[in-house]
């Protein structure tokens, strides 16, 4: 069992996750939130995967979330970052995932905005405000440049969780772009990755 000491979160932040875990676990047999075979593993497929984010951007204080379904990493991120002051902004286009995202951050409380909307509408409104941009299981990395660049470009950090095609996915979207990319390890699938992507150049 997980406890609040392996996560180095608060009681108080601990509980919040699990109050998430368990309305995952309701609604999940009515909304369908999640891959169903992901649900014997909310912890570390989706709670702790979410949260190893944070410690790589810890000055952050506006962190956008794209395409951030049952709360992956966004809603996870703004309950354990609540305490610093993180502010998290979460855009997702599913009205049944959105009616999820609001549920959980009432009762938690947390400070995070949710826009129910496509992000290509939402990301321009971000140009110079996010430090950080995320987006996990969303679309190949070439996908999240073309639709991050103007943030990454003006300084926002890009975070983007990857499973085993990481390396692939750099070497394609190298041939649009020039940017650093930090291939960091993930903490929660020995063959996953996490690409920390900054100073982002089209070649054209
Ligand atoms: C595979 S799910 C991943 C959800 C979550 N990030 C996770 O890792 O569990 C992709 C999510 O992105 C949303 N999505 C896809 N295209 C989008 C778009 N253009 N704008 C906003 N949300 C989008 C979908 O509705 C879906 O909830």
């Amino acid at each position: 069992m997980v406890t609040a000491s392996d996560l180095n979160v608060s009681r108080e932040t601990f509980e919040k996750l699990e109050l998430l875990e368990r309305e995952l676990r309701r609604w999940q047999a009515i909304k369908n939130l999640v891959g169903p075979a992901t649900l014997d593993q909310i912890w570390q497929r989706h709670i702790v995967d979410s949260l190893q984010l944070l410690d790589l951007a810890p000055e952050a204080k506006t962190w956008l979330d794209l395409g951030s379904g049952a709360g992956f990493p966004g809603l996870v991120l703004a309950i354990a970052g609540a305490e610093r002051g993180l502010s998290v902004h979460l855009v997702e286009s599913n009205s049944r995932k959105c009616a999820f995202l609001r549920h959980i951050a009432r009762l938690t409380g947390v400070s995070a905005t949710i826009r129910e909307a496509r992000l290509e509408t939402v990301v321009p409104d971000f140009l110079g405000q996010a430090d950080v941009v995320s987006a996990r299981a969303l679309a190949a990395l070439d996908q999240l440049l073309d639709w991050t660049a103007p943030l990454l470009k003006s300084g926002t950090i890009g975070l983007f969780p990857k499973g085993r095609d990481a390396e692939t996915e750099l070497t394609e979207a190298r041939k649009k772009w020039t940017f650093e990319a930090e291939i960091l390890p993930s903490l929660t699938d020995s063959e996953a990755r996490i690409l920390r992507i900054t100073s982002i150049e089209s070649h054209s």
